[in-house]
């Protein structure tokens, strides 16, 4: 019998003037306070790129682009792989703005992102997000 695949959660590197969005969760209780590439789980039949799109609008209330993976997969135990994707706000996007997800969002330099509690998942991802930024992105 073959095993089920794991759960995609997949992660937004959103990027903009050389800095990175972080968004803080409100939940679970256990989780929050910490920052995260914002995203969530793929759903059946979506692929990837869509569902990171998805989860941006619904969770953010934006609009982006999203372009290549940065880093591995990374293993959150209980059957979850985390992915992350660099990305874009499109032109014609709002502010990225916290709902009901998250309390705070913030545009961080790569020195702020050392001061951050950041989810376990995201650590491994961050160094590899961090050498496809440049100030003039
Ligand atoms: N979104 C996101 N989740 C992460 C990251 N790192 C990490 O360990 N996780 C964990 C936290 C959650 O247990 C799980 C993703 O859950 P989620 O709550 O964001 O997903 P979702 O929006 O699809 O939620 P739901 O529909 O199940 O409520 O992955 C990350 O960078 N971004």
């Amino acid at each position: 019998m073959s095993e089920r695949p794991p759960v995609i959660v997949v992660a937004a590197a959103i990027v903009r003037d050389g800095r990175l969005l972080a968004a803080r969760r409100r939940l679970p209780i256990q989780l929050r306070g910490r920052w995260e590439l914002p995203g969530g789980k793929v759903e059946g039949g979506e692929s990837e790129r869509d569902a990171l799109r998805r989860e941006i609008r619904e969770e953010l209330a934006a609009d982006i682009d999203v372009l290549e993976r940065v880093g591995g997969d990374v293993d959150l135990g209980e059957w979850r792989v985390l992915r992350a994707y660099l990305a874009l706000l499109r032109p014609d996007s709002a502010d990225p703005k916290a709902g009901a997800d998250h309390d705070a969002v913030r545009w961080v330099t790569v020195d702020d992102t050392a001061q951050l509690d950041w989810l376990d998942g995201d650590r491994p991802l961050l160094a590899h997000v961090w050498t496809h930024v440049h100030p003039q992105d």
